[in-house]
């Protein structure tokens, strides 16, 4: 499955990534960059396809301070443009906008710790998720600022199990990592000369703290990938998979609408 030609898959991501902004009007591509592999590989093509009109944005909440280090050398390193907002306190105010409203939950403990690990049940992801959110609304915001495209870092892997958050994350123009699982992902990295730190970090959402991929949908990616590709899995496997992409499936079609 690794044994792929990097360099054409390079060039042919770079030449389709020109095609849909052009096809759309648009003048360049707008990323928000985590320091994860995705949001860098991502971001070297777009750079590639648009050297002078591609922006990344880092944008931390309440985020390990590492992520952003690790993003500004790549942008540095890459010559990408970028630009650093801090989503961390207009995250908090709105989290104590809904607590000064709504008196159904205590969220003082979550506003004062900062930390999501003070969240239980469907609280901790229902605050999680605000998270991408807020941040899909920044990109979108240049975006409609420059005439760019928002350029997803989903791959073929998290839009299989849907693995992202709704309008967050998946609230995106174009993936062109899409039809590449991460194990592909990561291949591709090594081609494109990604910091080798950035490229055995673990998978993580950085939504709250310790977050990692494989912890959370309880499988490696190895695991996931190998079943995509080439449909090699224990029963058990295959039907987690299955089961979670099923559950998922709504997050990749358009809002049902009643055909009468
Ligand atoms: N059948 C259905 N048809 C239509 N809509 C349906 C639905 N079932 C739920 N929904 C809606 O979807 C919502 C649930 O979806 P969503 O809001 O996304 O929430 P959910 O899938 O519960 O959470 C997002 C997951 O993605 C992970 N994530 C997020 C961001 C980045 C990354 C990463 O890889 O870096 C991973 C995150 O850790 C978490 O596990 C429900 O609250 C409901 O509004
Ligand atoms: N702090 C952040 N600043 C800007 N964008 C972010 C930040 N955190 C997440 N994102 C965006 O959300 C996307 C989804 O996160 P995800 O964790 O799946 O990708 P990644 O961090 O690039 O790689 P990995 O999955 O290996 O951690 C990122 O690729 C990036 O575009
Ligand atoms: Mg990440």
């Amino acid at each position: 499955m690794l044994d792929r030609n990097y360099k054409k898959i390079e060039s042919d991501l770079i030449d389709w990534i020109r095609k849909k902004v052009k096809d759309a009007g648009c003048q360049g591509a707008v990323i928000g960059l985590s320091g994860g592999i995705d949001s860098s590989v991502t971001s070297l093509l777009c750079q590639k396809a648009f050297p002078e009109n591609t922006l990344g944005l880092i944008m931390p909440c309440l985020s390990n301070p590492e992520d952003k280090i690790d993003a500004v050398k790549h942008a540095e390193k890459f010559g990408i443009k970028y630009k650093e907002i801090n989503l961390s306190d207009p995250y908090q105010k709105l989290i104590q906008t809904i607590n000064d409203y709504d008196s159904e939950l205590d969220l003082e403990e979550v506003i004062n710790n900062k930390n999501l690990a003070a969240a239980q049940g469907s609280l901790k992801l229902a605050l999680a998720n605000m998270k991408p959110r807020l941040r899909m609304t920044l990109l979108y915001y240049y975006a409609n600022l420059n005439n760019y495209l928002v350029v997803g870092t989903d791959n073929r892997s998290e839009l299989k199990l849907g693995y992202f958050t709704k309008y967050g994350d998946g609230g995106i123009d174009i993936a062109p990592l899409g039809n590449l699982v991460k194990l592909e992902v990561r291949g591709l990295a090594r081609k494109m000369g990604i910091d080798p730190k950035i490229i055995t970090k673990q998978p993580s959402a950085g939504l709250w703290d310790g977050q990692s991929d494989q912890d959370e949908i309880g499988l490696s990616y190895r695991e996931i990938d190998y079943y995509i590709v080439d449909g090699e899995a224990d029963a058990e496997t295959a039907a987690k998979i299955e089961k979670i992409a099923a559950a998922n499936r709504h997050k990749l079609e358009l809002p049902a609408v009643p055909n009468f």
